[in-house]
């Protein structure tokens, strides 16, 4: 079994070219399969989640071929809409194909997502969505079936916002007879460059971006290339790298808009920002401040950030709050810290910490992508060695970890287990 090891680095310093977006990506992969014709995708992360969508490519007949961040897909040979339950359910964006695969062919069977297990994490929304459009749908033990003799364009009104149903919607819609609009939209980056990507197919989908989505459902789409958006949530983690123990990092090929939120709270907490056209460098200069945290979906501060900034929040003294509001549970990260010494308490769905306590090495296990980067974060400000397991997590979501990190000062590297340290993981989940 692999784990990363991680040393106090001291100052982390140095410049990070930041891959696209995986949110993003995973989007546009099913997206592609809606083509009639060849499709070029550039700044693809090379993930582990990536490598899970080029198996399912080929199981369906899709040809995938990559080269570093480029991928060309051939939708044109597609032979089944069946995909395999053990694949979809391996990670959690696989609902993309369910809608893409119903819109191109009136059927799908898939298995249920999977992904980061860190809370319940419901898709009664993209039923809502895959019904609405005049699908049925049923339910077996580890697959569904979604069929429709044809879809129609409807009005879907959300119950709650989220980013994975406003997508699947589109794909869901983009061909099926008619007008559809969805009503309380999620209104992310990568919803944004989902509609942009379909509209340079020839899809007509106005309005991503805000709150109320127009999709004018057409019969053929061309092929054509798309670009990727960078990920905001690994700049994001790099950037707060920078406030650990003091240190300067850049992010490029950013879009800083995108982090908007996230680049306010740290200049809240007493990280100096500067941000140009497509690159934002963080740096500390004094103490940090203690804050509070509030998630929401974007443009508010993201879920998928908080963990890396309770990590960076244990470095400032005082008391911090961290409230994750679009999935409250989400803190499997808490436990593992107060393995390094970190005084957090767990109340009302809420981590307080008291920041300012020297952390220690010790084991930690990462139970999702971005524990993992909270834990990383936490290592390198930590005396002594910390072993991180759960690297399959991690690399769902990031290209290069190690590499990346070493390229900013961090002292860390990848490592087999062997049998004298298994007693060290004996309860490590725990
Ligand atoms: C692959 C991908 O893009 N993953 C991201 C996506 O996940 P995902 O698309 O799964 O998350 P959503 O945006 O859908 O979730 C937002 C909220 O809606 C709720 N909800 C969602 C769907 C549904 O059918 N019913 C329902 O109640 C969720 O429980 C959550 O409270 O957005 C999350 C929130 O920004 C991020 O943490 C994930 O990194
Ligand atoms: C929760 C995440 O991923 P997924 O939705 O793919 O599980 C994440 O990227 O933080």
């Amino acid at each position: 079994m692999r784990y990363i090891q991680t040393t106090y680095s001291g100052p982390l310093n140095g410049s990070v070219h930041i891959p696209g977006a995986k949110n993003s990506s995973l989007a546009l992969l099913a997206a592609a399969c809606l083509a009639d014709d060849i499709v070029t995708l550039g700044g693809i992360p090379i993930i582990d989640d990536v490598n899970i969508i080029a198996g399912i490519s080929r199981d369906i007949g899709m040809e995938f071929t990559q080269e570093g961040r480029q991928v060309v897909i051939d939708p044109r040979m597609i032979h089944s809409a069946v995909i395999d339950p053990g694949k979809a359910s391996s990670y959690r964006a696989s609902y993309y194909f369910a809608g893409a695969l119903l819109s191109k062919f009136g059927r799908v069977t898939i298995g249920f997502p999977g992904g980061d297990d860190f809370v319940s994490r419901p898709i009664d929304q993209h039923i809502k969505v895959f019904q609405a459009l005049g699908a049925k749908v049923q339910m077996f033990n580890d697959y569904f079936i979604v069929e429709a003799a044809e879809l129609k364009g409807a009005d879907i009104y959300f119950d709650t916002i989220t980013s994975g149903a406003t997508i699947n919607a589109m794909l869901a819609a983009v061909r099926a007879k008619g007008r559809t609009q969805l009503h309380n939209a999620a209104v992310d980056p990568e919803v944004v460059d989902t509609a942009v990507f379909l509209n340079r197919l020839g899809a007509k989908i106005y309005g991503a971006g805000t709150d109320r989505i127009r999709i004018e459902g057409v019969s053929y789409l061309n092929g054509g290339a798309h670009v990727t958006i960078p990920d905001r949530l690994i700049a994001g983690a790099f950037l707060m790298a920078a406030g650990l123990n003091g240190g300067q990092v850049t992010v490029q090929d950013v879009i800083p808009e995108h982090l908007g939120s996230c680049l306010a709270k740290m200049e809240e907490i007493g990280i100096h920002v500067e941000c140009g056209e497509s690159h934002i460098t963080a740096y500390r200069t004094g103490s940090l401040k203690a804050t509070r945290i509030r998630t929401g979906m974007y443009p508010s501060f993201a879920t998928d950030l908080q963990q890396p900034m309770t990590a960076l929040l244990l470095q400032a003294k005082g008391k911090s709050i961290v409230t994750d509001r679009v999935f409250p549970k989400r803190l499997a990260h808490v436990p593992q810290l107060r393995r390094l010494g970190a005084e957090i308490e767990l109340r009302h769905e809420s981590a307080i910490l008291r920041g300012g306590v020297p952390l220690h090495g010790g084991w930690v296990h990462a139970t999702d992508v971005r524990a993992g980067t909270c834990l990383l974060l936490a290592g390198l400000a930590a005396e002594g060695n910390t072993c991180i397991t759960g690297i399959e997590h991690i690399e769902r979501g990031y290209e290069d970890v190690i590499g990346s990190f070493q390229s900013i000062g961090a002292k860390l590297s990848m490592r087999e287990l062997d049998a004298q340290e298994l007693p060290e993981l004996i309860h490590l989940k725990g």
